[in-house]
């Protein structure tokens, strides 16, 4: 099988925007909506009383004596966020029975499987545990090599019981949702494309189509939970309704809900609304502490999501603004955003310039910042957070003319390698990633040849998702340019230009910085515990820190039970087949670092590389001989230094 072709049940599998469907969305106007009248919230329309202000609140601590008991959870949409969610609740409950419903059979055949349909780091190991139940093992206390005598409860051994699983991912919707005490929706809520608002307003096909599905067969009292990201929206549907946003990041998923910053929970402000939120907020106390469970109004916390990534995509097109201000006057914009963030008025993250941000939610819910704005009649406020989309666009096209730029506007003749395809590091999602814009505008250029590689995806995916968007005829087996590979020399051979579109730390050439993204420092050993029966969360710390300690290890704690046998005609396992790739194999070589001088080479003699994403120590690169043009950065002249006036 040709490894770049999709296998027939994989194409259809690849993550894509749904389409939108009817022009279902309500207008986002609360005076406009039937479903957004003052009885549904209790006299609170204007949003202006919130129940409760502040983390956990008395309502809802009085409230928790009298709430139901959670027994059984049902996740309706089996994404990035209901997958991951519904295995971290799972882990942290082993008393209650998670299942995740989705119509999309392959996508539930494939978390049933070992090829789970998305790459989180840690959500394996997670999924072994509540999915498949994990044996009893046992392991030394304390650090290992500790001497004797030790007052650390270093000596003897920790038990650790066997575990049932509690997590299910299944098709069968009315039976779910029928046994659920808390029913999550988490499903996709794109753009729409079309109709009334397109362009901008939020597609409530997929969750009204779920939410008529729940009203048809939960119990009555069931609590419904928003996860999906709404603009002010109430269902019609005769169940206490809780807004619940997730606030984690692909790539970061697994760390985000584990060690969650805040929770947040909108409930209505009556009694019934507070027990609700109550019950959902002592799912979570399992593993969050208290001062981070926030309770609010119910459109306090729907507007609250929106604004978080809102005013987060509003940074990184505020830095991109001033890089090319930097790259006007010689200033570097990493000098410039380490000075700012240091004052702690303004902070450091999310200052790292370069080609924009992409991802499924950040455009989208700025647009549907900007719709609910439209519609409550306030132009400027909606021209402020347009402004946040145009300049996440202008910073892409400025990367491709100064490619062009640089290359004598013509790319002709010339192969271009693209590195990183997915929208940000650590993860496979390519929703939105500015990797496309980009690979679109080169293709326009009609390049000899356009290499693209990814650590991550699977080139099968990348060749669909190009063929779909620019015409299969660009692909190289049609005889177009386009071709996908599997290895990063080999796309970057007879290169005149590598252009790095990702952040992924397999493309640096210096240390990585600290955070939760970054390359994680060697872990230490975390024992002793504090706890007699470490949590899930400990056993995690230290099986990383076993596996690393004896390399090649997978379960060191031998607590994994099989996992699921794949049926005879898996695609997945022809597919790692057909390419010599396994789960793991991959896993293993995405640690590694591309080799600039391998690079350097076998590119031809220009030897330009275009960092879109500020990975690269530029003078190391200049030292190897490569010609490196940085996003507000420095920039190469023929004279063979570094010009502080580019543009
Ligand atoms: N992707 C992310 O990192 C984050 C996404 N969100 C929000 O969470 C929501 C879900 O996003 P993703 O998980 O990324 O979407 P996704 O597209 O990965 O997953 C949604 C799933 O819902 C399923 N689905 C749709 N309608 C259904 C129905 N009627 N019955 C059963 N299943 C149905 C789809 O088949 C799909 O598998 C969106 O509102 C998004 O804005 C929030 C925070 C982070
Ligand atoms: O609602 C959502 O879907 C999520 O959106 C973002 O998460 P995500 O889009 O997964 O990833 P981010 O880490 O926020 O990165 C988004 C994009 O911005 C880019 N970025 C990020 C940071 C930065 O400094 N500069 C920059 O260009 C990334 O490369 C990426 O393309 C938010 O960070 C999450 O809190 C939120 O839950």
């Amino acid at each position: 099988m040709d490894p770049l072709s999709p296998s027939p049940l994989e194409a259809d599998e690849f993550v894509t925007l749904d389409d939108s469907t009817a022009p279902t969305t309500p207008d986002g106007s609360l005076s406009f909506s039937p479903q957004l009248q003052p009885q549904d919230v209790g006299g609170y329309v204007d949003g202006t009383s919130m129940i409760n202000r502040g983390s956990l609140s008395s309502d809802v601590l009085v409230a928790a004596a009298q709430a139901p008991l959670v027994r059984n959870i049902c996740c309706v949409g089996a994404g990035f966020v209901g997958g991951p969610t519904a295995a971290v609740i799972a882990l942290h409950n082993p008393q209650i029975r998670v299942t995740v419903v989705d119509r999309d059979e392959k996508r539930i055949r494939r978390w049933n499987s070992r090829h789970p349909p998305i790459y989180e780091p840690s959500l394996d190991d997670i999924l072994r545990i509540t999915r498949d139940g994990s044996r009893e093992c046992a392991f030394i206390s304390g650090r290992a090599g500790c001497v004797s005598g030790c007052p650390s409860q270093c000596e003897g051994q920790t038990r650790v019981a066997a575990r049932e699983p509690n997590l299910v991912f299944t098709t069968d919707l009315a039976k779910c949702v029928s046994e659920a005490d808390i029913v999550l929706i988490a499903v996709n809520t794109p753009t729409k494309t079309r109709g009334n608002g397109a362009g901008a307003a939020t597609d409530m096909a997929a969750f009204e189509a779920a939410t008529a599905l729940i009203a048809q067969h939960a119990r009555p009292n069931t609590i419904i939970v928003e996860k999906s990201t709404l603009a002010l929206h109430r269902p019609d549907i005769p169940f206490p309704v809780l807004s619940n946003p997730e606030f984690l990041a692909a790539g970061t998923a697994v760390h985000d809900l584990l060690h969650a910053d805040r929770i947040l929970i909108g409930s209505s402000p009556t009694p019934a609304g507070s027990r609700a939120a109550a019950a959902l907020a002592s799912v979570y106390a399992s593993w969050i502490p208290a001062s981070r469970i926030i309770t609010t109004h119910v459109f306090s916390s729907e507007l609250a999501k929106l604004v978080s990534n809102a005013m987060l995509a509003q940074r990184i097109s505020s830095i991109n603004s001033i890089a090319a201000v930097c790259d006007a006057t010689g200033a570097d914009v990493d000098e410039v955003a380490r000075a700012i963030g240091a004052d702690p008025r303004i902070g450091g993250q999310f200052l790292r310039a370069g080609i924009g941000f992409g991802g499924s939610c950040f455009k989208k819910d700025v647009l549907s910042l900007v719709y609910l704005a439209e519609t409550l009649i306030l132009p400027e406020v909606a021209a402020y957070w347009r402004a946040v989309v145009e300049m996440n666009e202008f910073a892409r096209e400025r990367f491709v003319a100064r490619v062009m730029r640089k290359l004598n506007n013509t790319l002709a003749g010339k192969k271009v390698a693209v590195l990183g395809y997915a929208f940000k590091k650590d993860t496979n999602d390519t929703r939105e990633s500015p990797a496309l814009g980009i690979i679109h505008a080169l293709l326009e250029e009609g390049p000899r040849e356009l290499a693209v590689f990814d650590p991550l995806c699977v080139p099968a995916q990348m060749t669909h998702e190009i063929g779909r968007f620019a015409g299969e005829g660009v692909l190289q087996r049609y005889g177009g340019p386009v071709a996908v590979h599997e290895d990063v020399y080999a796309a970057c051979r007879g290169a005149d230009a590598v252009l790095i579109t990702t952040e992924f730390d397999e493309f640096r050439n210096g240390p990585v910085k600290g955070g939760k993204g970054g390359e994680a420092a060697s872990p230490a050993d975390p024992r002793p515990f504090e706890r007699a029966e470490p949590h899930e969360t400990d056993l995690l710390a230290l099986q990383s820190y076993l596996r690393q300690t004896t390399p090649g290890t997978e379960d060191p704690l031998n607590r994994f039970n099989p996992t699921p046998p794949c049926i005879e005609e898996c695609p997945d396992c022809q597919l790692e087949r057909s390419v010599g790739v396994t789960g793991e194999s991959k896993d293993q070589r995405r640690k590694e670092r591309v080799d600039w001088r391998k690079i350097y080479q076998h590119m031809s003699p220009l030897h330009w590389v275009f960092d879109g994403r500020g990975v690269l120590d530029v003078s190391a690169m200049e030292k190897i001989g490569f010609r490196v043009e940085s996003v507000g950065r420095r920039s190469w002249t023929m004279d063979n230094t570094y010009s502080s006036r580019c543009i």
